[in-house]
């Protein structure tokens, strides 16, 4: 079987600026990541990223797509993967790596047989998915909740008080160019990544989770001069291209997985526009 896949290609400001809602919803937003059973990906043509998310309920095997053109998935490929559900098994070329709510699992290139399936299918992982191209075969690693590098940022009096966790980062584990991590806004807090930034080097994709029912985040896109925004819902993924800002407002505390790729490894090396420039 040939799995899912859908391709996005990369659009300029030029055209950005001209889209109306639903236009740019189609070009940006994906709006069901977490399929049971099957994984349906998203193929960006910024960096060639990869985007999905897999509930199973039994094996879900991981398999190669028709725009790879590969043997198998992981041929050319690294992948990242959080577990946001029950705990999860990942079963890679016959070792087993146990996942349990919030943890992550690195895969370098080169693995071939790679199974999803959840511990109790009670409770099913919901196992979120991001895979970059890579150059070289890097070690397997699992990312449990104690190897995460905290950092606390934003402040209370700006509602933007939050938690954001690196998983995988090169200090944590050795990767070609895919970068993930969590960032959780504490109760009463709504604002992520503010003051926004845009890396020309690198794209991202904001995946928002623990949004409670009945409550959306509002996300902003586009040039600092030029935004546009895009409401989402809970489990909803956005595609940042490399000149865009992404910041995000919510009508409560949420928590989003942050994914990128480019150019460089260097986590900080960001753009940041004034709050008072933005338009
Ligand atoms: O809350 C934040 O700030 C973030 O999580 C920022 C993202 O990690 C990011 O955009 C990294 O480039
Ligand atoms: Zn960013």
């Amino acid at each position: 079987m040939i799995q899912n896949s859908e391709v996005r290609y990369a659009a300029s400001p030029r055209e950005v600026k001209q889209m109306d809602t639903q236009e740019l919803r189609d070009e940006f937003l994906i709006e069901k990541v977490m399929t049971l059973n099957e994984i349906k990906w998203v193929y960006s043509h910024y960096d060639r990223f990869m985007v999905a998310g897999v509930v199973p309920e039994k094996n879900v095997p991981l398999e190669t797509v028709d725009e790879l053109k590969s043997d198998f998935f992981l041929e050319r490929r690294e992948l990242g993967i959080i577990n946001i559900g029950g705990k999860g098994i990942v079963t890679v070329d016959g070792t087993v790596y146990e996942l349990d709510h919030k943890e992550a699992l690195y895969l370098g290139q080169g693995n071939k047989d790679v199974v999803f399936s959840s511990a109790s299918s009670n409770a099913p992982a919901k196992f979120y998915l991001n895979s970059t191209p890579a150059h070289k075969a890097f070690p397997n690693k699992k990312i449990g909740i104690e190897d995460v590098e905290v950092v606390e940022l934003g402040a209370e009096e700006t509602a933007n008080a939050r938690t954001l966790r690196k998983y995988i980062v090169n200090s944590v584990v050795d990767v070609c160019q895919l970068q993930m991590g969590m960032t959780s806004l504490k109760t009463g807090n709504v604002w992520n990544t503010m003051p926004a930034h845009v890396h020309d080097r690198r794209m991202e994709v904001y995946f928002y989770i623990d949004v409670p029912e009945d409550q959306s985040v509002c996300h902003f896109m586009g040039q600092p001069h030029e935004t546009r925004h895009i409401w989402m819902q809970n489990e909803q993924a956005v595609i940042s291209p490399p000149w865009s800002i992404h910041s995000g407002s919510g009508t409560s505390n949420y928590t989003f997985i942050w994914g990128m790729a480019g150019e460089n490894l260097d986590y900080s090396d960001m753009d940041t526009a004034k709050i008072t420039d933005l338009k």
